[in-house]
């Protein structure tokens, strides 16, 4: 959609298209909807960080809570959201042996009884060596450098969802 299209949405159709660019935390997109019009899709997306920013702790965390593990029960069981089944399928999440799923259940179960929080990393910017590779160094970070690094992950992964939500103007419709 082009930016003039997306300011005139009603609140419930900018939720439901916009719900999802944070996983599973429509709320997001209904608070930010209020600082329409937006000059760009960067705008939305500023919008967006300002207010998982403005969170406290528990909200951060919160927000990584939301996440599907990687290589988690939720792809093994066809439970991912479309935006996440595509984005694990892309990091070749859904094409692991056995063992290599079962070494990631290790490990995001090491990181969750650590951190009280899930593993996030940008599947898209990864692959699954990148990404245990990731796992295994950030276990051995802090809580505090975690849900910081967790938060920075989420907006990564809301930057190229809302990419592909939001098209600058286009010179001829495609
Ligand atoms: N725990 C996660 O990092 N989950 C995810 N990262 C993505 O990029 N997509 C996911 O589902």
């Amino acid at each position: 959609m082009d930016i003039e299209a997306i300011n005139s949405l009603p609140y419930e159709d900018f939720v439901s298209i916009f719900g999802n660019v944070v996983e599973r935390c429509p709320i997001i997109a209904a608070a930010v909807w209020s600082g329409r019009p937006f000059p760009s899709g960067a705008a939305i997306e500023a919008a967006i960080n300002a207010f998982i920013e403005a969170l406290p702790e528990s909200g951060k965390e919160g927000i990584l809570r939301c996440h599907p593990d990687l290589a988690g029960k939720d792809l093994q069981s066809g439970t991912l959201t479309p935006e996440s089944r595509e984005e694990q399928g892309a990091a070749g999440l859904d094409r692991m042996g056995a063992a290599e799923v079962s070494r990631m259940t290790r490990l995001n179960a090491e990181y969750k009884a650590r951190f009280g929080f899930p593993f996030v990393v940008c599947a898209r910017m990864n692959d699954r060596t990148s990404i245990v590779e990731q796992l295994r160094e950030r276990l051995g970070n802090t809580q505090a450098q975690e849900r910081a690094r967790g938060v920075e992950e989420v907006k990564e992964i809301c930057r190229l969802r809302l990419q592909s939500l939001v098209h600058s103007d286009q010179k001829h419709k495609s």
